[in-house]
Protein backbone atom coordinates (compact mmCIF):
# COMPACT_ATOMS: atom_id res chain seq x y z
CA UNK A 1 0.00 0.00 0.00
CA UNK A 2 1.25 3.81 -1.04
CA UNK A 3 2.08 5.87 2.17
CA UNK A 4 -0.08 8.01 3.12
CA UNK A 5 0.98 11.82 1.98
CA UNK A 6 -0.53 12.99 5.56
CA UNK A 7 -1.21 11.04 8.22
CA UNK A 8 -2.72 12.69 11.40
CA UNK A 9 -4.51 11.08 14.31
CA UNK A 10 -5.83 12.19 17.60
CA UNK A 11 -4.22 16.06 16.61
CA UNK A 12 -4.64 18.14 19.82
CA UNK A 13 -3.78 22.00 20.20
CA UNK A 14 -4.23 24.04 22.90
CA UNK A 15 -3.57 27.91 23.51
CA UNK A 16 -3.97 28.64 27.31
CA UNK A 17 -7.52 27.45 28.35
CA UNK A 18 -8.65 27.35 24.31
CA UNK A 19 -8.91 24.20 22.39
CA UNK A 20 -7.83 25.00 18.99
CA UNK A 21 -7.90 21.11 17.63
CA UNK A 22 -9.56 18.76 19.41
CA UNK A 23 -8.23 15.30 18.66
CA UNK A 24 -8.82 15.56 14.42
CA UNK A 25 -7.52 12.86 12.42
CA UNK A 26 -7.11 13.25 8.77
CA UNK A 27 -5.57 10.55 5.99
CA UNK A 28 -5.24 12.29 2.88
CA UNK A 29 -3.52 10.27 -0.06
CA UNK A 30 -0.79 11.60 -2.31
CA UNK A 31 -2.10 13.40 -5.24
CA UNK A 32 -4.97 14.01 -3.58
CA UNK A 33 -6.33 17.76 -3.47
CA UNK A 34 -8.18 17.82 0.26
CA UNK A 35 -9.97 20.84 1.52
CA UNK A 36 -10.64 21.80 5.01
CA UNK A 37 -13.66 24.21 5.51
CA UNK A 38 -15.01 25.44 8.73
CA UNK A 39 -16.05 28.93 10.07
CA UNK A 40 -13.45 31.78 11.44
CA UNK A 41 -11.48 30.07 14.65
CA UNK A 42 -12.60 26.52 13.56
CA UNK A 43 -8.55 25.56 13.68
CA UNK A 44 -8.02 25.46 9.96
CA UNK A 45 -4.50 27.46 10.19
CA UNK A 46 -3.23 25.98 13.46
CA UNK A 47 -4.01 22.52 11.92
CA UNK A 48 -2.05 23.31 8.72
CA UNK A 49 1.02 24.99 10.52
CA UNK A 50 1.66 21.65 12.24
CA UNK A 51 1.12 20.09 9.44
CA UNK A 52 3.69 22.74 8.26
CA UNK A 53 6.06 22.12 10.84
CA UNK A 54 5.86 25.35 12.14
CA UNK A 55 3.52 25.29 15.47
CA UNK A 56 4.08 22.30 17.97
CA UNK A 57 0.94 20.22 19.32
CA UNK A 58 -0.23 19.12 22.92
CA UNK A 59 -1.00 15.54 21.76
CA UNK A 60 -1.77 12.65 18.78
CA UNK A 61 0.72 11.80 15.46
CA UNK A 62 1.56 13.97 12.68
CA UNK A 63 3.24 11.93 9.71
CA UNK A 64 3.61 14.50 6.86
CA UNK A 65 5.57 13.08 3.57
CA UNK A 66 6.55 10.21 5.97
CA UNK A 67 8.38 12.44 8.82
CA UNK A 68 7.09 14.33 11.94
CA UNK A 69 6.96 17.59 10.83
CA UNK A 70 8.09 18.81 14.15
CA UNK A 71 11.66 17.02 13.77
CA UNK A 72 11.78 16.90 9.92
CA UNK A 73 14.91 18.06 8.68
CA UNK A 74 16.07 20.45 5.69
CA UNK A 75 15.98 17.87 2.80
CA UNK A 76 11.71 17.12 4.17
CA UNK A 77 11.03 20.90 4.16
CA UNK A 78 12.35 20.95 0.35
CA UNK A 79 9.30 18.51 -0.76
CA UNK A 80 6.72 20.96 0.68
CA UNK A 81 5.69 23.92 -0.74
CA UNK A 82 4.08 26.78 1.40
CA UNK A 83 2.48 29.70 0.73
CA UNK A 84 3.07 32.43 3.38
CA UNK A 85 0.50 34.55 4.29
CA UNK A 86 3.07 37.36 5.52
CA UNK A 87 4.57 40.09 4.14
CA UNK A 88 8.33 38.30 4.05
CA UNK A 89 9.62 38.79 0.86
CA UNK A 90 11.94 42.01 0.23
CA UNK A 91 10.05 45.06 -1.21
CA UNK A 92 12.69 46.18 -2.86
CA UNK A 93 13.26 43.07 -5.28
CA UNK A 94 11.40 43.00 -8.52
CA UNK A 95 9.08 39.45 -9.07
CA UNK A 96 12.05 37.67 -11.23
CA UNK A 97 14.70 38.74 -8.79
CA UNK A 98 12.66 36.99 -6.09
CA UNK A 99 11.13 34.22 -7.78
CA UNK A 100 14.78 33.01 -8.80
CA UNK A 101 16.59 34.27 -5.48
CA UNK A 102 13.59 31.38 -4.14
CA UNK A 103 14.48 28.95 -6.77
CA UNK A 104 18.06 28.92 -5.40
CA UNK A 105 16.90 27.28 -1.99
CA UNK A 106 15.25 23.96 -4.14
CA UNK A 107 17.08 20.98 -5.30
CA UNK A 108 14.97 20.88 -7.88
CA UNK A 109 13.27 23.77 -9.13
CA UNK A 110 10.73 24.65 -11.48
CA UNK A 111 12.25 27.47 -14.37
CA UNK A 112 11.64 31.05 -12.55
CA UNK A 113 9.65 32.04 -15.89
CA UNK A 114 7.31 29.12 -16.20
CA UNK A 115 6.21 29.74 -12.38
CA UNK A 116 6.06 33.76 -12.81
CA UNK A 117 3.75 33.17 -16.25
CA UNK A 118 1.98 30.23 -14.61
CA UNK A 119 0.27 32.54 -11.95
CA UNK A 120 0.18 35.33 -14.71
CA UNK A 121 2.17 37.71 -13.19
CA UNK A 122 4.28 38.14 -16.81
CA UNK A 123 3.44 41.53 -17.16
CA UNK A 124 4.58 42.41 -13.47
CA UNK A 125 8.02 40.41 -13.42
CA UNK A 126 10.20 43.49 -14.01
CA UNK A 127 7.91 45.54 -11.07
CA UNK A 128 9.27 45.94 -7.77
CA UNK A 129 7.06 43.92 -5.15
CA UNK A 130 6.20 46.82 -2.93
CA UNK A 131 4.50 47.99 -6.44
CA UNK A 132 2.14 45.15 -6.79
CA UNK A 133 -1.29 45.06 -5.77
CA UNK A 134 -2.66 42.99 -2.79
CA UNK A 135 -3.75 40.61 -5.21
CA UNK A 136 -1.02 39.86 -7.47
CA UNK A 137 1.12 40.17 -3.71
CA UNK A 138 -0.52 36.67 -3.20
CA UNK A 139 -0.15 35.31 -6.61
CA UNK A 140 3.62 35.85 -6.27
CA UNK A 141 3.48 34.56 -2.62
CA UNK A 142 1.36 31.31 -4.46
CA UNK A 143 4.75 31.09 -6.99
CA UNK A 144 6.87 31.11 -4.32
CA UNK A 145 4.67 28.11 -2.78
CA UNK A 146 5.35 26.03 -6.02
CA UNK A 147 8.69 26.91 -7.21
CA UNK A 148 10.41 24.23 -5.67
CA UNK A 149 8.54 21.39 -7.24
CA UNK A 150 6.96 20.58 -3.99
CA UNK A 151 5.43 16.81 -3.40
CA UNK A 152 2.59 18.45 -0.88
CA UNK A 153 1.58 22.14 -1.37
CA UNK A 154 -0.03 23.48 1.76
CA UNK A 155 -2.53 26.37 0.99
CA UNK A 156 -4.09 28.13 3.64
CA UNK A 157 -6.49 30.38 2.61
CA UNK A 158 -4.76 31.19 -1.06
CA UNK A 159 -7.31 33.20 -2.89
CA UNK A 160 -8.68 35.69 -0.19
CA UNK A 161 -7.97 38.62 -1.67
CA UNK A 162 -8.28 37.65 -5.31
CA UNK A 163 -10.56 39.10 -8.01
CA UNK A 164 -12.96 36.36 -9.79
CA UNK A 165 -10.78 36.58 -12.45
CA UNK A 166 -7.57 35.72 -10.92
CA UNK A 167 -8.99 32.82 -8.20
CA UNK A 168 -10.13 30.97 -11.62
CA UNK A 169 -6.70 31.24 -12.97
CA UNK A 170 -5.64 30.05 -9.70
CA UNK A 171 -7.87 27.38 -9.81
CA UNK A 172 -6.33 26.29 -12.92
CA UNK A 173 -2.93 26.52 -11.45
CA UNK A 174 -4.03 23.99 -9.03
CA UNK A 175 -5.58 21.67 -11.38
CA UNK A 176 -2.53 21.36 -13.10
CA UNK A 177 -0.25 21.15 -10.36
CA UNK A 178 -2.78 18.15 -9.28
CA UNK A 179 -2.80 16.33 -12.41
CA UNK A 180 1.41 16.68 -12.46
CA UNK A 181 1.27 14.66 -8.96
CA UNK A 182 1.27 17.04 -6.52
CA UNK A 183 -0.86 16.88 -3.40
CA UNK A 184 -2.40 19.82 -2.04
CA UNK A 185 -4.15 20.47 0.70
CA UNK A 186 -6.13 24.07 1.15
CA UNK A 187 -8.05 25.62 3.74
CA UNK A 188 -11.00 28.23 2.10
CA UNK A 189 -13.63 29.97 3.21
CA UNK A 190 -15.10 29.85 -0.66
CA UNK A 191 -17.79 26.44 -0.90
CA UNK A 192 -17.25 26.92 -4.41
CA UNK A 193 -13.93 27.12 -4.87
CA UNK A 194 -13.55 23.61 -2.59
CA UNK A 195 -16.52 21.78 -4.98
CA UNK A 196 -14.11 23.21 -7.77
CA UNK A 197 -10.68 21.92 -6.59
CA UNK A 198 -11.37 19.32 -4.10
CA UNK A 199 -11.24 15.22 -4.13
CA UNK A 200 -12.39 14.99 -0.84
CA UNK A 201 -13.19 18.00 1.83
CA UNK A 202 -13.73 17.80 5.36
CA UNK A 203 -16.13 20.32 7.48
CA UNK A 204 -14.39 21.63 10.61
CA UNK A 205 -15.91 23.41 13.62
CA UNK A 206 -14.19 23.81 16.89
CA UNK A 207 -11.02 21.88 16.16
CA UNK A 208 -13.33 18.67 14.93
CA UNK A 209 -14.15 17.23 11.78
CA UNK A 210 -18.05 17.11 11.14
CA UNK A 211 -17.99 15.98 7.86
CA UNK A 212 -15.58 14.31 5.58
CA UNK A 213 -16.06 13.00 2.17
CA UNK A 214 -16.49 14.15 -1.68
CA UNK A 215 -17.88 17.02 -2.02
CA UNK A 216 -21.14 15.40 -3.62
CA UNK A 217 -21.00 12.80 -1.30
CA UNK A 218 -21.77 15.26 1.78
CA UNK A 219 -24.01 16.89 -0.38
CA UNK A 220 -25.98 13.76 -1.06
CA UNK A 221 -25.30 12.06 2.60
CA UNK A 222 -25.96 15.10 4.38
CA UNK A 223 -27.92 17.47 2.12
CA UNK A 224 -31.01 14.58 1.06
CA UNK A 225 -33.84 16.09 1.84
CA UNK A 226 -35.65 18.43 -0.37
CA UNK A 227 -37.32 21.68 0.10
CA UNK A 228 -40.85 22.19 -1.73
CA UNK A 229 -42.42 25.83 -1.38
CA UNK A 230 -45.63 26.95 -3.11
CA UNK A 231 -47.90 29.80 -2.22
CA UNK A 232 -51.35 28.89 -1.12
CA UNK A 233 -54.98 30.54 -2.12
CA UNK A 234 -54.38 33.02 0.74
CA UNK A 235 -51.55 33.86 -0.75
CA UNK A 236 -49.36 32.84 2.36
CA UNK A 237 -45.95 31.42 1.24
CA UNK A 238 -45.30 27.97 2.40
CA UNK A 239 -42.37 25.70 2.01
CA UNK A 240 -42.10 22.20 3.64
CA UNK A 241 -38.48 20.53 4.03
CA UNK A 242 -39.15 16.55 2.83
CA UNK A 243 -37.39 13.34 2.12
CA UNK A 244 -40.51 12.70 -0.12
CA UNK A 245 -40.43 15.34 -2.16
CA UNK A 246 -43.29 13.79 -5.40
CA UNK A 247 -45.16 12.65 -2.12
CA UNK A 248 -45.59 16.21 -0.99
CA UNK A 249 -46.02 17.87 -4.65
CA UNK A 250 -48.84 15.05 -5.25
CA UNK A 251 -50.88 15.99 -2.12
CA UNK A 252 -50.68 19.15 -3.30
CA UNK A 253 -51.71 18.43 -6.71
CA UNK A 254 -54.42 16.88 -5.19
CA UNK A 255 -55.42 20.11 -3.03
CA UNK A 256 -55.11 22.33 -5.75
CA UNK A 257 -57.07 22.95 -9.22
CA UNK A 258 -54.82 23.29 -11.55
CA UNK A 259 -51.48 24.99 -11.39
CA UNK A 260 -49.92 25.04 -8.10
CA UNK A 261 -49.38 28.65 -7.42
CA UNK A 262 -44.93 29.32 -6.80
CA UNK A 263 -44.36 25.94 -7.05
CA UNK A 264 -40.53 25.35 -6.39
CA UNK A 265 -38.80 21.92 -5.26
CA UNK A 266 -35.01 22.59 -4.22
CA UNK A 267 -32.40 20.12 -3.87
CA UNK A 268 -29.87 21.65 -0.89
CA UNK A 269 -26.60 23.35 -2.09
CA UNK A 270 -23.27 22.34 -0.83
CA UNK A 271 -23.60 25.84 1.50
CA UNK A 272 -26.76 24.65 2.69
CA UNK A 273 -25.42 21.02 3.77
CA UNK A 274 -22.33 23.37 4.86
CA UNK A 275 -24.14 25.86 6.85
CA UNK A 276 -26.15 23.40 8.36
CA UNK A 277 -23.08 21.33 9.19
CA UNK A 278 -21.27 24.00 11.16
CA UNK A 279 -24.62 25.57 12.99
CA UNK A 280 -24.89 28.42 10.76
CA UNK A 281 -27.69 27.09 8.78
CA UNK A 282 -30.68 29.43 8.96
CA UNK A 283 -33.92 27.35 10.58
CA UNK A 284 -36.30 26.51 7.54
N1 LIG B 1 -1.20 32.09 18.46
C1 LIG B 1 -2.39 31.95 19.03
N2 LIG B 1 -2.57 32.21 20.34
C2 LIG B 1 -3.77 32.07 20.96
N3 LIG B 1 -4.89 31.65 20.32
C3 LIG B 1 -4.79 31.36 19.02
C4 LIG B 1 -3.54 31.51 18.30
N4 LIG B 1 -3.75 31.13 17.03
C5 LIG B 1 -5.05 30.81 16.93
N5 LIG B 1 -5.68 30.93 18.12
C6 LIG B 1 -7.09 30.61 18.41
O1 LIG B 1 -7.32 29.26 18.06
C7 LIG B 1 -8.58 29.10 17.41
C8 LIG B 1 -8.35 28.47 16.05
O2 LIG B 1 -7.67 29.42 15.22
P1 LIG B 1 -7.25 29.12 13.72
O3 LIG B 1 -6.51 30.32 13.23
O4 LIG B 1 -6.58 27.82 13.65
O5 LIG B 1 -8.68 29.02 13.03
P2 LIG B 1 -9.08 29.08 11.50
O6 LIG B 1 -10.06 27.98 11.31
O7 LIG B 1 -7.88 29.08 10.64
O8 LIG B 1 -9.81 30.48 11.41
P3 LIG B 1 -9.92 31.54 10.20
O9 LIG B 1 -10.88 30.95 9.24
O10 LIG B 1 -10.47 32.73 10.90
O11 LIG B 1 -8.54 31.74 9.65
C9 LIG B 1 -9.21 30.47 17.37
O12 LIG B 1 -10.12 30.56 18.43
C10 LIG B 1 -8.04 31.41 17.56
O13 LIG B 1 -8.46 32.59 18.20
Amino acid sequence: MTELAVDVRGLRKRYGDLTAVDGLDLRIRPGEVFGLLGPNGAGKSTTVEILQGHRGRDGGTVRVLGADPATADRRWRSRIGIVWQDESAPAELTVRETVEHFARYYPKPRDPRDVISLVGLDEKADSRIKELSGGQRRRLDVALGVIGSPELLLLDEPTTGFDPAARRRFWEVVRLLAREGTTIVLTTHYLEEAEALADRLAVITAGRIVAEGEPAALRERFGHEATVTWTEPDGTARSERTATPTRTVAGLIARFDGEIPGLRVGRPTLEDVYLELTGQGADR
